[in-house]
């Protein structure tokens, strides 16, 4: 089953000199976990935005599991999509287990229900429910804080995730623990995850296969192996060519 499918989509923001995203066509199998590597405005957020539909493509059609979504209300299409940003956006004034439980809450699930699923929930991101359901999201690390966001992404156990540099503020130890648990939950919860980066290496260790994004356009859309081996044009081959250049700067060290 097909869980994206992308045909011919294009998106123009007003007054922009070119399209933010160009003619993409794409289509990603249902438990795949896709990252979408490139550099700084090549399009990955306005990608990704227009799956949720909190962007509307100028051209082209996007299916989730074979329906287009342009005929699908938008409140319904993001209760289906679990959506984690950098920024996280958790509510300051609310508990960390009534952070979790918003969508639960909107859609008006049985108290007991909800209690259990957040329980649930901060276990399965490694967080002890019995330490963390009360607390207040300023009184956690930005780790923390990121974990939280992707329990209550998972709250209603949506059948695709969408994750923009979740992880692009955070330090390099707990980056790389929190990516090693990212591929665990997705080995277990066996969802269709996409996933933007700007950093090669992330990209490559997350996904199965890696779109490559430059100037609103896919140049490769492939498994890393395939990638690092046969570079579609210039573009990816820079991109694996600095990865290579950190490499060797840290052979020279020792
Ligand atoms: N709401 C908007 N209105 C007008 N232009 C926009 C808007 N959002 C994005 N753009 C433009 O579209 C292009 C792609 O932006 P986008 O945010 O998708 O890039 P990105 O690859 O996610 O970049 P970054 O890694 O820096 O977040 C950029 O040139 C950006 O300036």
């Amino acid at each position: 089953m097909k869980a994206i499918e992308m045909i011919d989509v294009t998106k123009r923001f007003p007054d922009a000199s070119a399209p933010a995203v160009n003619s993409v066509s794409l289509s990603i199998d249902e438990g795949e976990f896709i990252t979408i590597l490139g550099t700084s405005g090549c399009g990955k957020t306005t990608l990704l935005k227009m799956v949720n539909r909190l962007y509307e493509p100028t051209e082209g059609t996007i299916m989730l599991f074979g329906e287009d979504i342009s005929t699908v209300d938008k409140v319904v299409v993001r209760r289906r999509i679990g959506y984690v940003i950098q920024q996280v956006g958790l509510f300051p004034h609310m508990t960390i287990a009534d952070n979790v439980a918003t969508v639960p809450k909107l859609l008006k699930w049985e108290k007991p229900v909800i209690e259990r699923r957040v329980d649930e929930l901060l276990e399965v991101v490694g967080l002890d429910p019995r330490e963390y359901r009360g607390r207040y999201p300023s009184q956690l690390s930005g780790g923390q804080q990121q974990r939280v966001g992707l329990a209550r992404a998972l709250a209603v156990d949506p059948k695709i995730m969408l994750l923009d540099e979740p992880f692009g503020a955070i330090d390099a130890i707990t980056r790389t623990s929190l990516q090693d648990e990212l591929l665990r939950l997705h080995k277990d919860l066996r969802k269709t995850f996409l996933f933007v980066t700007h950093d090669i290496n992330e990209a490559f260790k997350l996904g199965d296969r890696v779109i490559v994004m430059d100037g609103g356009r896919v140049r490769q859309f492939d498994t890393p192996r395939n990638i690092a081996l046969n570079p579609a044009d210039g573009f990816t081959a820079s991109l694996i060519a600095s990865a290579r250049e950190q490499e060797r700067f840290w052979e020279e060290l020792e």
